[in-house]
């Protein structure tokens, strides 16, 4: 039974990596040219290096053993004269041949660097956009900091992919090739010596391979793990300080680092190993071509021009394969990545209609919508409840209840199990999401502030309208704060929304929405870090939005929640109760015990 697990397992892994193979060798599609070019230029110049090796050794001959039939026509001046001739002539050639390979060496690099970039580049849009599509319900399932460090560190470790595994398996095929091509004529026990040492290099490789993969495999997921690790200490320092856990997570931060030291230093051993083996391989047949070649020379078996090229080629010869070995490394670096890669953006892709019919005024209709995150239960049940023209709308319920489930069905970031969602009688899907969010606002309890200038923080592009910028600053009661700043709108604020206090923040991200007006407004009410006039205004703000827009709010507090239009009352993902304060309390549930409470 689980013979048959292990081989299932097996054949799965084998299935995987036969996908992320392909998927990579796929992406050569966006910088086709550049590689093929790059390719092209490397195997140019492996081939001038035979040519270049042949000079050599006719050179080396020509100064050591100054041409015995021209010495014999001896008659002094003239002789000199050719001589040096000759040497001038050859010399220049293989100067010549030694700056074109440069070049060619330079211009292959240059290349395969920009495809490469190329290919990254185009992997990170359609990743973000994948992202995007996905929204945050998805997001946050797999964990910012997993998911910023493949953005950055996982896909940059395709580059070595691209730009250094990818030529080195062509020159692989191209340059021993070509030497064995130029040797076999000429002395074919040489050949014949390189030809039958040669496979042994990939043997070998391929010996190596599994276990490097695995390892590799291991490293990247631990990786991830520590990033999540280190992202979560970092955002909760100041928790961890007052609990007293910062000791304990210093230690458990050791732990995982000592445990990623141990797996690079495996991974090192491995690469070292390889490596050693590689060259070890290549000096034992160098050295049987020059035993062989020597005792040749030494019956007078080959000419000494002949034996010296062969011996200049030798190491020629396994060059790629070296090579090989070191690129094959980082092949695997890169397809450990890619796994993780493949599996967010082959997931099946969102088709976009654009729906242009959703044009405000909106009315929002929830029937029967029911909802359950995978492997869980129901976060909503039999939900129907609608929103419309315009007003303040509150959702209320204890943690955990469904509210910012039901936000995302509304946004359409979650596409209900049964039910349906409509705007204006039309039904809410993945096809017309992106057309509907673009009239949805959105703020959090915590706001979200972006690297960049205050304007951009506003606009949320470089190409604002500098009047409705400082306007919407203005309503959002952050005029006074932008005369203090020497560059006023322009002024950069850092990550995270550092140089910006909470109440700063939040009102900023009012300013976004006044600056956009969308129709529609959802917002998770702060309960924190505002003082009492900042409240107070954006209490007021929300209040005279929701005269002439549909404002749906977390609540989180009596004065929002009493102004409402309608209260929604939720609990283990029902709507127990609905209607305003008053209805409510002479209904006398959850909500009246609640507020007595
Ligand atoms: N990404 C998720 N994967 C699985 N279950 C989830 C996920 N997000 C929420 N849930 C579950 O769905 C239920 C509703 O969660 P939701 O976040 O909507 O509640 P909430 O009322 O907004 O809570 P809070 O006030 O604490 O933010 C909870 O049981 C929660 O554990």
């Amino acid at each position: 039974m689980s013979d048959k697990v292990t081989e299932q397992t097996e054949q799965h892994t084998k299935q995987q990596k036969k996908r992320i193979n392909s998927w990579l060798k796929s992406q050569k599609k966006f910088a086709y040219g550049k590689l093929s070019r790059a390719i092209a230029l490397g195997a140019i110049n492996g081939l001038l290096m035979i040519f270049q090796t042949a000079i050599l050794a006719y050179l080396i001959d020509l100064v050591i053993f100054p041409s015995a039939d021209l010495t014999a026509k001896s008659d002094g001046v003239i002789t000199q004269g050719l001589f040096s001739t000759d040497i001038t002539v050859i010399s220049t050639a293989l100067v010549i041949i030694i700056f074109c390979r440069a070049a060619l060496g330079y211009f292959s690099e240059c290349y395969s660097r920009r495809g490469a970039m190329n290919i990254k580049a185009n992997i990170r849009a359609r990743l973000l956009h994948r992202l995007f599509q996905f929204g945050p319900a998805y997001t946050q399932t797999k964990g910012s900091a997993q998911l910023s460090r493949l953005l950055h560190q996982g896909i940059d470790s395709l580059e070595d992919y691209f730009a250094g595994y990818l030529p080195v398996i062509a020159y692989c095929a191209v340059i021993p090739s070509a030497i064995l091509v130029a040797v076999f004529p000429i002395d074919w026990q040489s050949g014949l010596i390189l030809l039958l040492t040669a496979p042994m290099v990939p043997f070998f490789m391929i010996l190596i391979g599994h276990k490097a993969q695995r390892l590799n495999e291991e490293h990247w997921a631990k990786l991830q793990r520590m990033s999540s690790h280190f992202l979560d200490i970092i955002q909760g320092l100041t928790q961890l300080k007052i609990f007293n856990a910062s000791r304990r997570e210093i230690a458990a931060v050791k732990k995982i680092s000592d445990d990623y030291g141990d797996e690079t230093m495996g991974i090192l051993k491995v690469a070292f190993l390889s490596s050693f083996v590689l060259e070890f391989l290549a000096s034992i047949s160098i050295a049987l071509v020059a035993v062989v070649l020597g005792f040749r020379l030494y019956y007078g078996d080959v000419d000494y021009v002949f034996a010296l090229w062969v011996l200049l080629l030798a190491p020629e010869f396994y060059l790629p394969f070296r090579q090989l070995g070191t690129q094959y490394h980082a092949k695997m670096a890169g397809v450990s990545a890619a796994e993780d890669l493949v599996d967010i953006l082959n997931k099946p892709q969102v088709n976009y209609a654009y729906d242009e019919s959703f044009t405000a005024p909106f009315t929002i209709n929830l029937t029967q919508v029911t909802f359950a995150y995978p492997e869980r239960e129901n976060a909503l049940t039999d939900i129907t409840v609608d929103f419309s023209a315009h007003g303040l709308y509150a959702v209320i319920g204890e943690s955990g209840s469904g509210k910012s489930t039901l936000i995302d069905t509304i946004l359409g970031f979650v596409q209900s199990n049964a039910g349906q969602v409509t705007i204006n009688n039309k039904p809410l899907t993945a096809d017309n999401r992106d057309n509907w969010l673009q009239h949805c606002g959105w703020i959090a309890q915590q706001a979200q502030v972006f690297y960049g200038s205050l304007a951009f923080n506003v606009a949320m592009s470089d190409d604002f309208d500098q009047a409705l910028v400082l306007a919407a600053l203005e309503k959002a009661g952050l005029a006074s704060f932008v005369q203090t700043l020497a560059q006023g709108i322009n002024s950069h604020i850092g990550e995270a929304g550092a140089g910006l206090s909470g109440g700063q923040a939040q009102r900023l991200a009012l300013a976004r929405v006044f600056y956009h007006e969308p129709a529609v407004l959802i917002l998770d009410e702060p309960t924190s870090h505002l003082d009492q006039h900042t409240e107070q205004i954006i209490t007021q703000s929300i209040s005279d939005y929701a005269k002439k827009h549909i404002v749906i709010v977390i609540a989180h507090r009596l004065p929002t929640v009493i102004k409402a239009k309608n209260i929604i009352v939720l609990a283990q993902g029902k709507i127990i109760e609905s209607g305003t304060h008053q209805t409510l309390l002479s209904h006398n549930g959850y909500y009246a015990q609640q507020l007595r409470a």
